[in-house]
Order: structure tokens, then C-alpha cells, then sequence
């Protein structure tokens, strides 16, 4: 399969922050979630791609095309919606589809009707009375109509109200039927990332803490509930995250689960009560703390 970007040994350098060799890359058709706290380097790197910032080292191919030397001929297939695009407030939403569609001839105008209906949105409204979570519709509007090969969504799915957050992710996760649409997506919410993508990517402090798909994660951790006293040899063996004692329990994290551990912690004077599986958030959570991959 085709990759429709490439990131390979990235670096950028700011003032008080680094892009540490990334290495990055999404297969055409797929969906990827990358996951970041704030300041994480999650826009710099959409930026990247878009060959809206070059970076320091390293080498950026999307829809096989070196970014940033080839951008004019690869934003016309690329889509990218984030919260600092600027759209025209004296001007209605009608206006921003016409003129859209005025420069991209793959505009596809009955898909566009049919999300100003899903997303309730007035083409004659003028955007200074919209809200916030109607800009941010008509930004995916504006897009995916042009029905882009490849689709980068910095945080789209923030500051939304619960129903306006779930008609997005629907618009989206309708984007995934076709096979040859490939999506980045960026977010704070693992709940929307794990609805939605096929691969999950971490980061953290600008670098790749994790990339694979939700299945991976969920079966590599495990959270062991014991009764006892948690000693350092605990925290030290092999796969432990994180362990705490909280009263007489000792929760422990564990990435790389093997079925030996338990064993193990028995052998270190615990008694395991429970080994259950983690959520994808408290996996993000995990990994982030430890300040390691997952
Ligand atoms: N032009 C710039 N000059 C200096 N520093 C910058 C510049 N752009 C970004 N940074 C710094 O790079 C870091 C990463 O920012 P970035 O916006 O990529 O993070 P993010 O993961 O998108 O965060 P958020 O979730 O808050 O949007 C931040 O510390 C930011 O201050």
C-alpha cells in the first residue's frame, strides 16, 4: 500500500521547543489519530505537512510530493481544517462555498447540501453570527466537499457541545467509507480519536511516543490490583509503568503484559487480586507519566 504522507527523521527547533526525529507515516485510506497534550507539537507537525513550516532536517512526502517545494501542487488534494483558518466574517457561508468551489474543481456541491443539513448550518447566514461550534462545521464543510485525497484536521472536535461533537465525528467517521480518503486528525480526547482511527499515534513533548493501531494498545496493558507493600524491585521489573501503593492495594501499570508477571509479583510479596484491561485514555495517560514509549 501506497503511503499518502511520510515523515522521515523530522526536527524542528523553536526557542523553548524541539520536534525530535519524527518518523511518521499513513498508508492511503487510512484513518490516523494523533494524540497529544497541549504544546505537544501536534499543529507544528500538521503544519509540516502542509508545507506551511519547513522543517530544520529531515524529509516530508505527501501525496508523493516533497513538501514544502511541491505544496501548490499538493494542497489541491489535500484538505486542512484548523481553529486559526480564518474565515471571512462579513461574508455568508454561501459566499465561502462558491469561492471555494470556485478553485477546486473536484467541489462536489450535492455532498455539500447534504452536510449543511446534517450540520444544520444556513448557507445565507453571514459568519459573524455564527457560534463556535457552527464555524468549525463550516470549516469541515468547506473541505470535505472538495472531497480532498487527503484530509489534515487539527483538533476539530474541540470546544464542541456533546451533540455538536457527535455530528462531526458521524461526518467523519462517514469519510472513512471511502477506501481511498486518507485522514490525520488531531486531538486531545482519546474517546474520539479511539471512534474513529485506525491507527493511534502519541505524542508528547515533541516526540512519537507510541504509533499503532487501538487493538495493540488494549491488548499490551494491563492494570494488576495487589494487596501488600510495593517495593522498588516491583517498580523494577520488566514492563512496569507505573505502580503506587494507595493504602493496602498496589496498582501497577503494566505495558508488554506477560502472563509470567503476576508470578512474579507473588514472588515480591504481593497478592494479585485483579489484572483487568486499560482504557485507551489511561494508556495515554500511563505513557505520558512514564515519560516512555508504549
Ligand atoms: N512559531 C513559533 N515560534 C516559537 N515557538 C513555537 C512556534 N510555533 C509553535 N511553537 C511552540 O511549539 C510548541 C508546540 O506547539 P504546537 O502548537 O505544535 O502544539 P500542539 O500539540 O498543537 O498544542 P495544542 O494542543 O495546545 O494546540 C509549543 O511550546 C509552542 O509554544
Amino acid at each position: 500500500m501506497r503511503n499518502a504522507l511520510a515523515l522521515q527523521q523530522i526536527n524542528k527547533t523553536y526557542d523553548h521547543f524541539r520536534l525530535h526525529d519524527i518518523d511518521l507515516s499513513v498508508p492511503e485510506g487510512q484513518i490516523m489519530g494523533l494524540v497529544g497534550v497541549n504544546g505537544a507539537g501536534k499543529t507544528t507537525l500538521m503544519r509540516i505537512l502542509m508545507g506551511l513550516i519547513r522543517p530544520d532536517s529531515g524529509n516530508v512526502e505527501v501525496l508523493g510530493l516533497p513538501m514544502p517545494d511541491a505544496q501548490v501542487a499538493a494542497k489541491r488534494d489535500i484538505g486542512f481544517a484548523s481553529e486559526d483558518m480564518r474565515l471571512y466574517q462579513s461574508q455568508s457561508l454561501r459566499w465561502h462555498m462558491d469561492f471555494v468551489s470556485s478553485i477546486y474543481p473536484s467541489w462536489d456541491e450535492h455532498y455539500a447540501e447534504e452536510l449543511m443539513k446534517r450540520f444544520d448550518l444556513r448557507a445565507e447566514q453571514v459568519l459573524r453570527g455564527f457560534s463556535h461550534g457552527q464555524r468549525v462545521k463550516a470549516m469541515l464543510l468547506l473541505n470535505l466537499a472538495r472531497r480532498p485525497k487527503l484530509l489534515l484536521l487539527d483538533e476539530p472536535t474541540t470546544g464542541l457541545d456533546p451533540v455538536a461533537r457527535s455530528e462531526v465525528l458521524e461526518a467523519l467517521s462517514d469519510v472513512l467509507r471511502d477506501e481511498t480518503r486518507t485522514v490525520m486528525f488531531s486531538s486531545h480526547n482519546t474517546h474520539d480519536v479511539e471512534q474513529l482511527s485506525d491507527t493511534i499515534t502519541f505524542m508528547h513533548q515533541g516526540r512519537i511516543l507510541a504509533c499503532k493501531d487501538k487493538e495493540s494498545f488494549l491488548d499490551d496493558w494491563r492494570r494488576i490490583l495487589c494487596q501488600g507493600t510495593l517495593s522498588e524491585q516491583v517498580k523494577g521489573l520488566p514492563g512496569v509503568a507505573m505502580a503506587r501503593q494507595n493504602g493496602s492495594i498496589v496498582e501497577i501499570k503494566v505495558r508488554h503484559y506477560r502472563d509470567d508477571l503476576p508470578e512474579a509479583l507473588r514472588k515480591e510479596g504481593l497478592l494479585v487480586q485483579r489484572v483487568e484491561p486499560m482504557n485507551l485514555e489511561d494508556i495515554f495517560v500511563t505513557t505520558v507519566r512514564a515519560g516512555a514509549s508504549a
